[in-house]
């Protein structure tokens, strides 16, 4: 099969365009279909598409930190991406620039033998309203409930209901649920615990209580349930960008999405990934 793989290089970077372009150049010569994303596509000499668009691709690759991956992996769902690290951070990009050319170019012959790659599955949160229909896009980090903002006059009081029991109800500045691949970022600031990412796990955090509870950790398939009130305004936000402004009392529901994302390629050592977080 002919391998079809797009590209998304973080916005106005030109390192990342300049690897976008040396990628798309080598790939065309292999006989694979490349497109990459708009921003990118008006930079360099190549065809663009929307980023959504490339959810029929067989792999995806994402040239940024971890901010270009989550906004890659909320716009194409299921379709394998490979994270190539040239972010401050970069805990979700296990590829480093100068190995990317060889890596996309292995994954490519893999996609022509077999039609498919190797990766890891990355499970991610729903956030549904309970008395009112919305849903986020699904979290591959967290998702989050915090009031009108943070800081001193800006929480909430957040009640954390598991499997219908109450675990905790307390004023705070927000709560967070995260998956494995999340708890290395805002819930680890929140003084939530690491999870190994081979763990079938979710962890809720508290941001701030006034009463403070360690955190949760409970299996995937629990029910959970925030309810916000004591505030005119609240936020549910899934990995910091897709948010939905709530009136409260409002309840969210958190449950895995059905869709998790594929993590292509070489997986990064956990261990040395946190001596970035210093
Ligand atoms: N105080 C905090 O730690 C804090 C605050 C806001 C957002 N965040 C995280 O940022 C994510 C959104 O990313 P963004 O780039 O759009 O916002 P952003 O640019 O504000 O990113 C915040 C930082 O979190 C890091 N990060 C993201 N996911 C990570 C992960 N799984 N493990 C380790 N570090 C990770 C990023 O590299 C960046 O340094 C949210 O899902 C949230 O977890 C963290
Ligand atoms: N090619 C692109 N097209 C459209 N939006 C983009 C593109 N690249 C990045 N973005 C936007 O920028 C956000 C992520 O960029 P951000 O500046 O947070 O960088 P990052 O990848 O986390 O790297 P760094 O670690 O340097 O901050 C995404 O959520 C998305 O909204």
């Amino acid at each position: 099969m002919e391998a079809a793989v797009g590209i998304v290089a973080q916005r106005d970077n030109e390192r990342a365009q300049e690897l976008a372009a040396t990628l798309v150049d080598a790939l065309e010569r292999e006989g694979a279909g490349v497109i990459v994303d708009e921003a990118t596509g008006g930079a360099i000499e190549a065809t663009a598409a929307p980023v959504s668009a490339m959810e029929s691709r067989n792999l995806v690759v994402s040239i940024g930190g971890d901010g270009t991956l989550l906004f890659v992996a909320r716009e194409i769902g299921a379709t394998p991406i490979l994270g190539v690290n040239l972010g401050e951070v970069g805990f979700l990009n296990a590829v480093a620039p100068d190995d990317a050319l060889a890596v996309v170019t292995d994954l490519v012959s893999q996609l022509d033998e077999t039609g498919d790659v190797d990766g890891r599955e990355l499970t991610r949160l729903q956030a549904t309203g309970v008395d009112e229909d919305w849903t986020l896009e699904p979290a591959l980090n967290e998702v989050l409930v915090h009031g009108p903002r943070r800081g001193p006059g800006g929480g909430a009081t957040v009640e954390v209901c598991v499997d219908g029991q109450e675990y905790t109800e307390s004023h705070v500045d927000g709560v967070l649920v995260c998956t494995p691949t999340g708890s290395t970022a805002y819930n680890l600031s929140e003084g939530g615990p690491l999870v190994y990412p081979t763990a079938d796990a979710l962890v809720v955090t508290q941001m701030a209580a006034t009463e403070s509870m360690p955190s949760l950790v409970v299996e995937p398939d629990t029910e959970l349930t925030l309810s916000i009130s004591g505030t005119e305004t609240a936020y549910a936000i899934s990995d910091g960008r897709n948010r939905r402004r709530l009136e409260p009392p409002a309840t969210v529901s958190v449950t895995l999405a059905d869709d998790s994302v594929t993590l292509a390629g070489p997986q990064a050592n956990f261990f040395d990934g946190l001596d970035k977080l210093e």
